[in-house]
């Protein structure tokens, strides 16, 4: 079925202008012709601005750290001996750890996409691309919040034939499927306003906060009818939260909700598989009759017996069960409570993939992690400002960013290793879909990961809280590349934490988590110096160390006071 048949323009064909490479099961076909001399980049790099003159003021300030050590060796305090040599200890860590972060620094790249070009040589005959949103508690995660993630991505300026969006509900929880199911029949107005009047960014609450009232006024009566659907889902969505199933209406009638009839609690229940939207059947379309992205619900099985590895589990039974509904060779991966905030952001990484001289080295294109609720003031630091801005350019200089979870478009064979992908596809057609659901509940079991390499050789890993991180990591160390994405109208808008017990605990998990790594197989230093540049080892210790740099600092802050109580300093006088 072809998408001319859509009445409206906006979300049809690009045309064509040259004869595209048709991209069949792999990332890496080339066709030779391309290797002419007409060839243009998909991509290009550029070095950041200004790195000569901060390669002078490094220099200098190393030479300041140098006076400093060279002062400490020579200066012991005869009344303070012991302090003054815990203060070199401390002197010296600081020094060489500020080496390391170097490494952040040095070396920055910028990316630019050209998104002409593809359209140009590809036109419509692009990858498929599989998104997966993960959502773990419906009280910390309130559906609202998942379905406008959910409908953010599903709107992505992108051939809708060639999308699915997988929630993984690991909270299994029936008023989220309720809220996904709200979605699905939203979508089919939301989709086509978004495409028609270009809107941006494509989460409904945040485009409804964005829009003031003086809109042009073709716009208008569209914005106020989708927002009056937008509303009475909300409240449908509300109710049922207030009185369960109880309250009979519409769409809690959905045979789906059979599914939890055998649900015992979060912790223990079969696996639910729902496709809410099948993308390959011609009647899936919305309002204006263009074809719909495909939409499906998982929450993979649970028993308290058998370990469920958080995230990284869930995203495996995703990435298995994904490779049986629309296999697309490209898969994004959104926490819930991040929303696309670029309609173009799956074209941007299409540039990176498909770029034919560059693109087969590209495992995975990882954007910054923005956030849209930062208090004035940012007391806590949550806007990883300096992560985001600086750092990350820097690891990009010298071969990728780490991979940090959420916001990151990966190659599905480097994910999850060729064993799997190897196997062949379930035929669509003659499946029944529901006959196919039946089917593929076995790959979201408990026990279908046992003896097997996943969580190990095949997918994200498990054992470590910071499961991206260390796959990211051993999928640089088999020689890929990947690529940092900061665009200027940002990708992917999130929530970060604005309390200081928030703010504690994330830090907590990650300085542990990246101790973890330091310690384990995977370690940068024992694992990774072989493998990968010698600037990203630096990198990748920067976090790996954070940690342990607390002594240091609690040492720097606590230990000249308390000499200070007996009249001594540590300190050279002024
Ligand atoms: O058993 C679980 C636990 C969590 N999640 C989901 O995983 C995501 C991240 O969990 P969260 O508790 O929000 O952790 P954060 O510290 O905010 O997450 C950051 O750090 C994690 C570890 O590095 C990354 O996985 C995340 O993508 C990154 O946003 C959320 O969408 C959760 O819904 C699950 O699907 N299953
Ligand atoms: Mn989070």
């Amino acid at each position: 079925m072809s998408s001319t048949l859509c009445p409206s323009s906006v979300c049809c064909n690009y045309p064509k202008k040259s004869k595209p490479i048709l991209f069949r099961n792999t990332l890496i076909s080339h066709s030779s012709d391309m290797a002419n001399n007409s060839y243009s980049p998909l991509f290009e790099t550029k070095k950041a601005k200004g790195s000569l003159i901060y390669k002078f003021f490094s220099a200098s300030v190393f030479v300041g750290i140098i006076f400093i050590w060279v002062y400490r060796a020579t200066h012991v305090n005869e009344d303070g001996k012991l302090g003054s040599i815990g203060m070199l200890g401390a002197e010296l860590w600081f020094g060489l750890y500020w080496i390391l972060t170097q490494a952040h620094r040095w070396n920055r790249v910028h990316r630019q996409t050209f998104k002409d070009r593809l359209s140009q040589r590809y036109g419509n005959d692009l990858p498929g691309v599989d998104i997966f949103v993960c959502t773990a508690d419906p009280t910390i995660e309130p559906p609202m919040m998942v379905i406008n993630t959910v409908l953010s991505v599903m709107a992505y300026d992108f051939p809708p034939e060639k999308l699915s969006v997988y929630l993984s509900d690991d909270g299994g929880s029936d008023l989220t499927f309720y809220a996904l199911l709200e979605a699905s029949q939203f979508a089919k107005h939301w989709i086509p306003y978004c495409k028609k009047f270009k809107v941006e960014p494509r989460s409904p609450e945040a485009h409804f906060r964005s829009v003031s009232d003086e809109f042009e006024s073709s716009q208008s009566q569209p914005l106020a009818s989708v927002k009056k659907l937008y509303h009475e889902m909300e409240n449908r969505i509300e109710l049922a939260k207030k009185h369960g199933r109880k309250s009979k209406s519409g769409l809690l009638e959905h045979g789906g909700f059979s599914d939890w009839d055998s649900f015992v609690s979060q912790r223990d229940h079969d696996t639910i598989l729902q496709i809410l939207i099948d993308g390959r059947d011609a009647e899936a379309k919305d309002v204006e009759g263009c074809r719909l992205p495909t939409l499906v619900y998982l929450a993979r099985e649970k028993r308290p017996q058998h370990s469920h590895n958080f995230k990284a589990g869930a995203m495996n039974a995703l990435i298995r069960v994904s490779s049986k509904i629309s296999n697309g060779p490209v898969i994004l991966n959104v926490d819930c409570d991040m929303y696309s905030n670029n309609s173009q952001s799956v074209r941007d990484v299409l540039c990176f993939f498909l770029d034919e001289e560059k693109g087969h080295e590209i495992a995975f294109v990882q954007f910054p992690q923005n956030f849209h609720n930062l208090t004035k003031n940012d007391l806590y630091g949550s806007s990883l400002k300096v992560i985001a801005d600086m750092d990350f350019h820097g690891l990009d200089g010298f071969g990728g960013p780490m991979y940090i979870g959420t916001g990151c478009f990966h190659r599905r064979d480097t994910l999850c290793g060729k064993k799997f992908t190897k196997g062949s596809m379930f035929e669509w057609s003659g499946n029944s879909v529901s006959g196919l659901e039946e089917r593929i509940n076995e790959l979201a079991s408990c026990t279908f990961e046992n003896n097997t390499q996943w969580g190990h050789e095949i997918g994200l890993k498990y054992g470590v809280p910071v499961e991206d991180v260390i796959t990211g990591l051993s999928i640089q160390c088999q020689g890929w590349k990947s690529v940092y994405f900061n665009p200027e109208q940002k990708g992917f808008l999130g929530v970060a934490s604005t309390t200081l017990d928030q703010a504690l605990v994330q830090h907590k998990r990650w300085s542990e988590g990246d101790f973890q790594i330091l310690l384990s197989r995977y370690s940068p230093i024992w694992y990774g110096l072989s493998r990968i540049s010698f600037g990203l080892v630096m990198g990748y210790c920067v976090y790996c160390f954070w940690a342990v740099n607390c002594f240091a600092t609690l040492y720097y802050s606590i230990v000249p006071a308390l000499y200070l109580l007996r009249g001594v300093s540590l300190f050279p006088q002024v």
